[in-house]
């Protein structure tokens, strides 16, 4: 019986997809095998020594330790696009919130209740408190061009903006699907430099904590308007607050307000809903539910963040799952433990990424003693061992 913790609510097509008969799921449950989580920050939380895996319905891993985690050997995995749809529609809709006065003229018109005959006329009298601008013919600046940087990208030049995007680091994937009348730009500067929207679409981390500073302000045009849809931490509040007063910043559009920003003029916040739809929920949990599965019970890994993509078929009889680090001289030692113990080794993968090494092992014995485990665990550099025997 395996059992998942859930840190937030998961949309039940996903969790539906565990087989009850072997999976127990509960958002308090001592020892689990598994965490899904969504916004859910696991910075202070224990990590359970069952802990194999952690599942991210989503893109953002900052609220997760993947470092502890690695070391550990809990495997984390995200959910890579599932909810870039609802995040590029509400990217769009905060480009058309920043051009036309739409919240402020709303809550306006509200004003006018009880003033009964007179409302068609006062609302006619009021419109010019409230005009704005079209997107068409402005150049938005994309920075990130991932799964979401690329869907806003190409809609916003469906709808006849001319779009510039920024990303040193985009991968071939993305790059496939970007369309043809997106300018990609090798620098940030002339990117910025032309923008009368910036759309920031990249992951928060230490090296880009921040990154919508002092020194980026300067680069862009006064009257800009832009849109955070990926993290509060990107933009540093002290430079924005400067920037709006000083009118290099026409509007902010936030998905991640703060006391400040809620304070803050000419912001408009959002209470972190790019991701809430019923479609991305659905999309997200299925896709967190079946790598999670995928990895107890094969041992195969997609979409992790911290190790290695691998995947081997099953042929019967049982698997060892071994990560260590990625030093010379460990597979002949694990293959030397396993041959001592009489164990022979009928398929095998070694993967590695950055300093880990992950390998999935298959053999045909079907009972395999604890006491291997404990000797493949005792070679130097090998900090997780799993045995999965039908
Ligand atoms: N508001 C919401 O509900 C949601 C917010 N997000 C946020 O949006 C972020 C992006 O999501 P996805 O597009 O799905 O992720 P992704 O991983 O597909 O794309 C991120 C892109 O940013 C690029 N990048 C990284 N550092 C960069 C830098 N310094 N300069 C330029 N490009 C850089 C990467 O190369 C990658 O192409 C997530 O990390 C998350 O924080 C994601 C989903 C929902
Ligand atoms: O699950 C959510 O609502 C948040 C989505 C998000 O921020 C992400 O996927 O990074």
């Amino acid at each position: 019986m395996f059992k998942i913790q859930t840190l937030n609510k998961i949309d039940p097509e996903g969790l539906k997809l565990f087989p009850l008969s072997n999976y127990e799921i509960a958002s308090e449950i001592p020892n689990a095998d598994a965490v899904i989580l969504r916004s859910f920050k696991m910075h202070d939380m224990e990590l359970p020594s069952s802990l194999k895996a952690i599942a991210r319905a989503g893109a953002g891993v900052n609220n997760i330790p993947i470092e502890k985690c690695t070391e550990k050997g809990v495997v984390v995995f995200n959910t890579p696009g599932a909810n870039a749809n609802g995040v590029k529609e509400l990217v769009i809709a905060g480009m058309l919130l920043a051009s036309r006065d739409i919240v402020e003229s709303v809550t306006w018109a509200k004003t006018l209740i009880g003033k009964g005959d007179e409302v068609p006329a006062l609302i006619e009298q009021g419109k010019k408190n409230f005009a704005g601008q079209e997107i068409k013919g402005k150049t938005l600046a994309v920075i990130g061009l991932g799964a979401i940087g690329v869907l806003v990208a190409n809609a916003a030049s469906a709808l006849r903006m001319n779009v510039v995007g920024y990303d040193p680091y985009m991968s071939v994937k993305h790059a496939l699907k970007l369309s043809r009348e997106v300018t990609w730009m090798e620098g940030v500067q002339p990117l910025l430099a032309q923008a009368d929207y910036v759309t920031i679409n990249i992951p928060l981390t230490p090296e880009t904590k921040g990154y919508i500073n002092k020194e980026k302000f300067r680069m862009m045009k006064d009257g800009v308007r832009i849109l955070n849809f990926a993290r509060g931490g990107l933009v540093d509040t002290e430079s924005l607050r400067e920037a709006i007063a000083s009118g290099k910043v026409a509007r902010y559009i936030t998905d991640f307000p703060d006391e400040e920003m809620l304070k803050m003029d000419n912001v408009i916040s959002i209470p972190h809903l790019g991701a809430s739809t019923k479609e991305s929920e659905t999309n997200c949990a299925i896709m967190a539910v079946e790598q999670v599965q995928d990895f107890l019970e094969n041992g195969n890994i997609k979409n992790s963040v911290n190790f290695p993509e691998a995947a081997m078929e099953r042929n019967g009889g049982s698997r060892i799952l071994i990560a260590n680090k990625n030093i010379p001289n460990m597979v002949s030692q694990i293959s030397s433990v396993l041959a001592a113990e009489g164990i022979n080794i009928d398929n095998m993968l070694n993967k590695k990424r950055d300093d880990i090494a992950y390998n999935i092992i298959d053999v045909a014995q079907k009972d395999i003693d604890e006491s291997v485990k404990t000797k493949l665990k005792s070679i130097e550099g090998v900090f997780m061992v799993r045995i999965i025997q039908d």
